[in-house]
């Protein structure tokens, strides 16, 4: 039986990591796991998490890591049998030593992009709330502007995509998210790209982990032979 891999994206708002992670997870048949879905779900099934996430979202806030945390990792035992890439979760220190006290992590992927290109990127950046499906007018906009390929409902721009909101969102992604860089780093699984475009990220992205995966499925087949 082949070994099982599992990895997490990190990056700022605007970075891709909806994007890629929606690649990684068609090339290479992982599970994707959105913190922001099941969050959104929680919310639309007004369970006590839900409701209490709904009012820090409100105001453009990270939900609190006791309710992240406690929302998360049940979702994460539903998937024991599965190869997976976690998606917007950790976020801060707190949340990556709860993960790791859960689960071992094969690769952790770290999105570097300048201010003005995630600027550049929110301005023009519509999601379907109830999905979480993200478009942009100049990357890959919908096919109808305004609606969502699926299911033809209203997208909307968020408030915290503004500019004026984006810097202070930033440094605050900034200040909780180095402490996760280092816990990674000194763990030897951070792996982080640098570049403006996503379509130069992904290649690079798309090597790392063909290797990655291919070294643990021949690693477990020697073990299943001794
Ligand atoms: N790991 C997390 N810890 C705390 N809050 C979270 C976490 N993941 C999601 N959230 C909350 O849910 C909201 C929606 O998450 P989602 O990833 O869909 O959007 P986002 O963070 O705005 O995405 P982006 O980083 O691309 O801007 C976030 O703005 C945040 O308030
Ligand atoms: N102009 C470009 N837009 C891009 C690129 N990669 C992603 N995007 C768009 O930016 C936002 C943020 O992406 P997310 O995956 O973090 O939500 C979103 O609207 C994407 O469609 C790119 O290389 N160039």
């Amino acid at each position: 039986m082949s070994k099982l891999f599992r990895a997490v994206i990190m990056g700022p708002p605007g970075s891709g990591k909806g994007t890629i992670s929606e690649r990684i997870a068609h090339s290479f048949g992982l599970k994707h796991l959105s913190s922001g879905d099941f969050v959104r779900e929680n919310i639309a099934a007004k369970t006590e998490a839900g409701v209490l996430a709904k009012t820090y979202i409100k105001k453009g806030l990270l939900v609190p890591d006791h309710v992240m945390t406690r929302l998360l990792l049940p979702r994460l035992e539903e998937m024991t049998k599965y190869s997976w890439l976690l998606d917007g979760f950790p976020r801060t220190l707190a949340q990556a030593e709860a993960l790791n006290s859960a689960c071992d992590l094969d690769v952790a992927i770290n999105l570097n992009i300048p201010l003005e290109t995630l600027k550049e990127r929110l301005q023009h950046r519509w999601i379907h709330p109830p999905s979480g499906r993200v478009y942009n007018m100049c990357f890959n906009p919908p096919h109808v502007q305004g609606k969502d390929d699926i299911t033809g409902e209203p997208l909307i721009q968020q408030e915290d995509d503004r500019p004026e909101a984006l810097v202070a969102r930033l440094r605050h992604y900034k200040d909780v998210a180095k402490p996760v860089i280092d816990f990674y780093k000194a763990k030897g699984i951070l792996y982080t790209f640098s570049d403006t475009e996503t379509d130069r990220i992904w290649p690079n992205i798309s090597t790392l982990l063909s290797t990655k995966i291919s070294t643990i499925q021949s690693d477990a087949r020697c073990a299943s032979t001794h």
